[in-house]
């Protein structure tokens, strides 16, 4: 059975006249990768402080590693790692001493946890560079050295690879799924670069205006923004027969109007116009189409329903 880490129920919080969350329920799968999309001002950083205590709902209840009230919330953020808003990096100290004042500040025992997580977030090279001297994805990966220090089981980060050069994003990338896959760490990250979040996370809550609009596994989303081919033929029973002859991996189903759909198509389009002009049919079209993350989400937005 599911266990989740995070779980918020109708969860809203204002600014004064601006509703920045508005009854947000959303759930963390413990071991899970959850990326939350959203556009600039959608909530995303509003809704990972709240996570983190900066502050308060002012309506609802959340839930982390299974406590809601206010002093075991506190209890459970002790096993949570934060990078959210640049960490406080002293311009003068070097990468190590920085991360050994947080080591000390949680109280996290052993001046050997600094090493280990220098080496750990890639910048052990690095640990004698002072903090100003650091590009923006060394720095990040101190970020990520400090919201590790105290071994969380669970990492809330906004918007980590913002800034960060496409080889950067990469590598970022490659330690998120090191950091999940070898220590079990649940991650949740926020961001509106999607084509990123698509490689990185394994679910995904999408926010709009303050509201979660849907939330959807990597493998359902997968399906809905599919890449299909559509392919209008004179005779689709003979049609449908000859795929199941000669093409038997591919998966399609018959629609109306004499047309067959091919989901996720193994070959070029040709190959399937070949096979039905070999065979004496009639090709009366052929359309590929695909929908992009990006596409699903802006139809997410204007309300339009997927199936
Ligand atoms: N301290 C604050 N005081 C007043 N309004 C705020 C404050 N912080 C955020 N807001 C407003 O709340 C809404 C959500 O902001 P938030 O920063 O959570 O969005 P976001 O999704 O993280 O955006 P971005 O991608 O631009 O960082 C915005 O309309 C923003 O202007």
């Amino acid at each position: 059975m599911s266990h989740y880490v995070i779980e918020t129920s109708q969860v809203s919080k204002s600014y004064g006249s601006v509703l920045a969350l508005d009854k947000v329920s959303l759930r963390v799968r413990e071991g899970s990768i959850y990326g939350l999309i959203g556009d600039n001002g959608a909530g995303k950083s509003t809704f990972l402080k709240l996570l983190a205590g900066h502050v308060f709902c002012t309506e609802g209840e959340i839930r982390l590693f299974d406590q809601y009230e206010e002093k075991e919330l506190r209890r459970s953020r002790r096993q949570m790692g934060f990078m959210i808003e640049q960490p406080g990096l002293f311009p003068g100290m070097s990468a190590e001493k920085v991360l050994e004042y947080y080591r000390i500040q949680k109280g996290v025992p052993g001046k050997g946890k600094t090493e280990e997580m220098l080496k750990l977030t890639g910048i052990w090279e690095k640990r004698k560079c002072k903090c100003r001297k650091l590009s923006m994805g060394q720095k990040q990966r101190l970020g990520l050295a400090i919201a590790m220090i105290g071994e969380p089981g669970l990492l809330v980060l906004d918007e980590p690879i913002n800034g960060l050069d496409p080889s950067g994003i990469i590598e970022f990338r490659r330690l998120l799924h090191r950091l999940n896959a070898e220590k079990g760490i649940t991650i949740l990250l926020s961001s509106h670069i999607l084509s990123e979040l698509q490689q990185t996370a394994d679910t995904f809550g999408f926010l709009s205006r303050g509201r979660l609009l849907e939330e959807i596994t990597a493998e359902d989303l997968a399906e809905k923004c599919m890449d299909y081919l559509d392919i209008k033929v004179s005779d689709t029973e003979t049609f449908a027969a000859l795929l199941e002859k000669y093409f038997p991996e591919e998966g399609f189903r018959v629609l109306p109007e004499q047309t067959i759909q091919i989901a996720h198509p193994r070959r070029e389009p040709e190959s399937y116009s070949r096979l039905a002009a070999e065979n004496g049919l009639y090709l009366r079209g052929l359309e590929r189409k695909r929908a992009s993350l990006e596409d699903y989400y802006i139809n997410l937005k204007k309300g339009v329903r997927h199936v």
